[in-house]
């Protein structure tokens, strides 16, 4: 095994060209993601938070190779994937050994589960990709298995069931089932518990953590909601990483990240969270609540429209990223001599 990380993203950006429907001659470009590095390693958990549009799924697309970036890399194992993908690569690695490997599971299970298929049937595809070796009645025992597993009992007669017979969080499962059957490396679980009933929510949370030590799988945990990132990080010992605006603006540990948020965005999320309990009774500490439009993202720090703390420097200037303890933060506050502490205050 190499020493590079499981994926690393470098200085990504996706940029989409949407036509301009007031103006045919000026296509709009939307910045979904922009400048973002992080890496994912083996056995790892890293939650992506933000409000809607911020990029989350875009980003995580990109980490598993669905989205071509605009710019910057994706690599695994240190591999860069487009080229692997477009048989430019020096290496032998086929980008199907990869593609196996980098998994997704939905919010609505139900659209991504063929309905004319039997359960047995949707898991026995995998098994044939990635275990062709096997017998009938060796992909039928591991299918149960794996279905008692994840509390499907009787295994044998959820497996003749049509997807449309199961409740959404057996859909679910199906949907872990079928993509821990590829042994992947890392799952995309993208908003995979924001359908089911809160009550469901923490149980599927632990049935993931639990079969991440058993097929030693990472995840990337896309979530809306930070008290679901706090958990699923928090119980899997991994990170969050705030988006706002197509930027990753903090990453650190999720406790770091609850307890001692640094960047002002990570606690507006925090405060605008009711089950962390954190909730001032006041106002949001941000100066707007509207969200500007990624097609025309401010300048300088993105947040600084507003952003309670920015001064003019952060209107003119990017902030690059700070190291806080475990936490990777972008903002100035950060870095003691930067002018932005003599810069004024902005108020409008
Ligand atoms: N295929 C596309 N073409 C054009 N714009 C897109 C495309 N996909 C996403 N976008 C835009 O890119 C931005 C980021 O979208 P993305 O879905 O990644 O955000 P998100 O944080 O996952 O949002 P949500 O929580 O609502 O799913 C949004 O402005 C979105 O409208």
């Amino acid at each position: 095994m190499s020493d590079n990380p499981l994926i690393s993203l470098e200085d990504i950006e996706v940029h989409f060209t949407n036509e301009n429907l007031l103006n045919f001659d000026e296509p709009e470009t939307v910045h979904a993601v922009d400048g973002v590095s992080l890496d994912i390693e083996e056995n790892d958990i890293v939650s992506l938070v933000g409000e809607s549009g911020c990029g989350k799924t875009t980003l995580g697309k990109t980490a598993i190779g669905l989205q071509r970036p605009t710019g910057g890399s994706v690599t695994y194992r240190g591999e860069d994937i487009w080229a692997v993908r477009d048989g430019t690569a020096t290496t032998e690695t086929e980008w199907e050994d990869i593609r196996t490997s980098l998994q997704i599971i939905h919010q609505d299970p139900g659209a991504s589960l063929n309905p004319n298929r039997r359960i047995v049937s949707i898991l026995s595809e995998p098994l044939r990709q990635v275990n062709p070796e096997l017998s009938r009645s060796e992909k039928r025992s591991r299918i149960y298995s794996l279905l008692e597993r994840v509390g499907m009992n009787p295994p044998q007669d959820f497996a003749e069931r049509y997807p449309h017979q199961l409740s959404g969080g057996e859909q679910q499962r199906v949907a872990l089932c079928r993509a821990l059957l590829m042994n992947p490396d890392v799952i995309l679980a993208d908003e995979a518990i924001s359908a089911l009933d809160v009550s469901l929510r923490v149980e599927m949370m632990d049935l993931m953590l639990d079969l991440q030590d058993e097929f030693d799988t990472s995840y990337i945990f896309i979530s809306h909601d930070l008290s679901n990132a706090r958990y699923f990080s928090g119980h899997g010992g991994g990170k969050i990483g705030v988006m706002y605006l197509g930027e990753l603006v903090e990453v650190g540990p999720a406790e770091d990240m609850i307890n001692d948020p640094q960047h002002p965005y990570t606690n507006v999320l925090r405060w605008a969270t009711p089950d962390l309990a954190l909730r001032g009774t006041g106002e949001p500490p941000m100066r707007k609540i509207d969200v500007p439009d990624p097609v025309d993202p401010p300048s300088g720090c993105r947040f600084h429209t507003r952003c309670p703390k920015a001064t003019e420097a952060c209107r003119q200037e990017t902030p690059s990223d700070y190291q806080h303890g475990e936490q990777t933060v972008a903002c100035f506050r950060e870095d003691e001599n930067h002018e932005y502490w003599d810069s004024p205050e902005l108020t409008d």
